[in-house]
């Protein structure tokens, strides 16, 4: 089925990062196997946004739907976790080697569960690892880890996982690309009175209940994850943008920053929404004490704790815990942030230069104990505004 193109062009936000999400539905060839068909254009416009100083970040599905193909003696009809599981470690190298073919320069895969994002350590593993990638120029191309992640396997969740990853990389935009032109207010390949929608500007039940499953054999989830995954991103202060991954044309507006398809707003600003969240975080019994400068530098400046104004470390906290930082003064509680070193490391670094931290503890995990991004101070009026109250 074609649904007749019925979108408005209108533009696409300012943007710098972008997560781009291609589905099973547009690497999958009508034959099974993986074809570039429908993936040419979009690998056109990943290109066109790097020569542009744009940063993305991929992440592809067609690791099972490259897999069926490749499991000899699998019947149809063994839809087990198992055999998804075998089909998409089988799958994933074709993935990768697909898009590795429509690339001069080299690409890298990262395979990413849900309880990944869920462990802070490892969150903060991933993060530093995908920022590193960016920082050289690489295009990371990101799946679930379906070998070990068997219940995301089973719901389809690469759209859920792309939202996660977008608040993961700080993206400016989520771009879900998908077999079909954007949101309708129906299945328009089962209700032939669907409208096409342009904008959205909240995810309503209303809105949910347009959605339904996938439109192909391959597909998994169909607008009702691509909905959710636009409602993490919100809650992230990030835009989701929906788009017919299969025309060319459409992704060569987007290198124009013109969109035909749906965009769906967020409904809270990126800080204030990294400020709730870091707000909301449980801290953990520990703190880390600082000395006036840094106190300054934090307050003042917006700046990063480094090693050189920390005091000391109390508690018994590890790398990704919440934790308060506290002043000499008077030990009170001036800001709280997600630290990149343990209290045990910290104690051995405290008080030396950055450069000084891999000698010390023999590895690093980067120049600052809270990354300014992270860390969120306790000013008394957004506290009040937040209704959150600190120390
Ligand atoms: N309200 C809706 N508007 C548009 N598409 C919808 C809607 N409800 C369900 N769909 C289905 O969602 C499908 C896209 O999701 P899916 O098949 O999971 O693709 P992908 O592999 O790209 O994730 C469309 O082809 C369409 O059949
Ligand atoms: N990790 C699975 C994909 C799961 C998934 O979400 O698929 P899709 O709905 O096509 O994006 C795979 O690579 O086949």
């Amino acid at each position: 089925m074609t649904t007749p193109r019925k979108f408005k062009q209108q533009p696409v936000p300012p943007w710098n990062r972008a997560v781009l999400k291609v589905g099973s539905s547009l690497l999958a060839g009508n034959d099974g196997g993986l074809s570039t068909q429908y993936v040419l254009g979009l690998a056109q416009f990943i290109s066109a946004c790097h020569a542009a100083g744009r940063e993305i970040v991929l992440v592809s599905s067609g690791a099972v739907a490259a897999g069926r193909m490749l499991l000899e003696g699998h019947s149809d009809e063994d839809t087990s976790s198992a055999a998804r599981q075998a089909m998409a470690a089988l799958g994933q190298t074709q993935t990768i080697a697909l898009w590795q073919r429509l690339f001069d320069r080299p690409l890298a895969q990262v395979l990413l569960t849900h309880d990944d994002m869920r462990n802070r350590r490892r969150y903060l593993n991933a993060r530093a690892t995908l920022q590193e990638l960016l920082s050289h120029g690489v295009l990371p191309v990101v799946n679930e880890n379906d070998t070990v992640a068997v219940d995301e396997l089973t719901l389809g969740d690469n759209d859920n996982l792309a939202a996660i990853v977008a608040a993961l990389v700080d993206a400016d935009l989520l771009l879900i690309a998908t077999d079909i032109d954007g949101l309708y207010t129906g299945n328009p390949r089962t209700d032939p009175d669907a409208e096409p929608i342009n904008e959205v500007d909240e995810i309503t039940s209303e809105i949910m209940h347009m959605a339904s499953g996938a439109g192909s054999s391959v597909g998994t989830g169909g607008m009702r994850t691509k909905l959710e995954a636009a409602q993490k991103a919100s809650a992230a202060g990030i835009e989701t943008i929906l788009f017919n991954g299969r025309d060319s044309e459409v992704s060569r507006l987007l290198s124009q920053d013109l969109l035909c398809g749906t965009r769906l707003r967020s409904t809270s600003s990126r800080l204030q929404a990294r400020k709730y969240w870091l707000r909301h975080t449980p801290s953990v019994p520990g703190y880390i004490r600082v000395d006036a400068g840094a106190a300054r530098a934090l307050i003042e400046e917006g700046a990063s704790l480094l090693p050189k104004g920390v005091l000391e470390a109390g508690g018994e906290f590890q790398r990704g815990d919440m934790v308060e930082i506290i002043n000499d003064d008077n030990s009170q509680c001036i800001a709280r942030g997600i630290t990149q070193y343990g209290a045990a490391e910290i104690n051995m670094i405290h008080g030396c230069h950055t450069r000084d931290i891999e000698e010390r503890l023999g590895y690093s995990y980067g120049d600052s104990i809270v990354h300014r991004d992270d860390l969120a101070t306790t000013d008394p009026l957004d506290a009040m505004t937040t209704g959150v109250e600190f120390s």
